[in-house]
């Protein structure tokens, strides 16, 4: 059973994560001492320590919108976490895997917003503000041992949110659903899937993130991406690895992860 967590309790939790993921020394989970709401507090006291260090917020991921995530991990309720400036890597640019903990990999969909959406905003209007898609890959990492958390867990350490890489942005097309996506290591085939295993279709997260930004109060600026989840499991990356995702249709997104270093 949970029980209810002062200010400075969310406080310290939070910096335990917060530390876990400047260090790359993972912690143990919280387990049964969080509930969900308190989850969700440490993930906005996360977001205030990265904002103080000059950080800025560039949008929203969703998690777990695939059966193959959810069969993954264990969990299967729709997650939210935040993403900003530092965890975004350009097409085709490198990772350090330097300070993580145990990376893995993610084929997705990103969308960008050309208006600001919020919890008075009706789905209509969300989905008018969708003004382009993108192939992308969101690297995970979760601060917790062994990489396994309970739900509550996964939301206070920000949905393992890590690092993310969009590719070429084009104007939103009605139909995604059904497009065949496949994740590359050094051009084999690593894991396969479609966008249709993102909740039957990308286009359908969004009322889900429209509902969660109702509930949790938070808007989402004109410019933002969202990702809308992995349309695959994740995969663990390793060193010196070409990683890249094929969208059918959409196009091709990379990274290059950096060779081993033992300076
Ligand atoms: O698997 C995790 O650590 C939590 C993150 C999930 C996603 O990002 C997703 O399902 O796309």
């Amino acid at each position: 059973m949970s029980t209810t967590l002062n200010e400075a309790q969310l406080e310290h939790a939070a910096a335990s994560l917060d530390s876990a993921q400047l260090t790359g020394q993972a912690i143990e989970q919280f387990g049964d001492s969080l509930d969900l709401d308190q989850a969700y507090s440490i993930q906005n006291e996360l977001l205030e320590l990265r904002r103080n260090r000059g950080e800025r917020t560039t949008g929203r991921k969703l998690g777990f919108t695939s059966e193959a995530k959810m069969a993954q991990m264990g969990v299967s309720e729709l997650i939210v976490g935040f993403l900003t400036d530092a965890m975004e890597i350009s097409d085709g640019g490198s990772l350090s895997l330097k300070g993580l903990v145990h990376p893995r990999v993610e084929p997705e969909i990103a969308f960008r917003l050309s208006t600001s959406i919020g919890p008075e905003s009706t789905e209509e209007q969300f989905l008018a503000a969708v003004e382009a898609v993108a192939p992308a890959l969101e690297v995970i990492d979760s601060r917790y041992q062994n990489f396994r958390f309970s739900l509550p867990d996964v939301v206070a350490d920000n949905t393992s949110a890590c690092r993310y890489v969009i590719g070429p942005w084009q104007p939103l097309t009605p139909k995604l659903a059904n497009r065949a996506v496949v994740l590359n290591f050094d051009g084999t085939p690593a894991a396969e899937g479609s966008t249709s295993d993102i909740l039957g279709d990308p286009l359908l997260t969004l009322p889900r993130l429209l509902a969660m930004s109702a509930k949790y109060g938070f808007t989402i600026p004109a410019g933002s991406v969202i990702l809308a989840g992995a349309a695959t499991a994740a995969v663990a990356l390793t060193p010196g690895a070409l990683v890249s995702a094929d969208v059918e249709g959409l196009g091709t997104v990379s990274l290059n992860v950096e060779a081993e270093n033992n300076d």
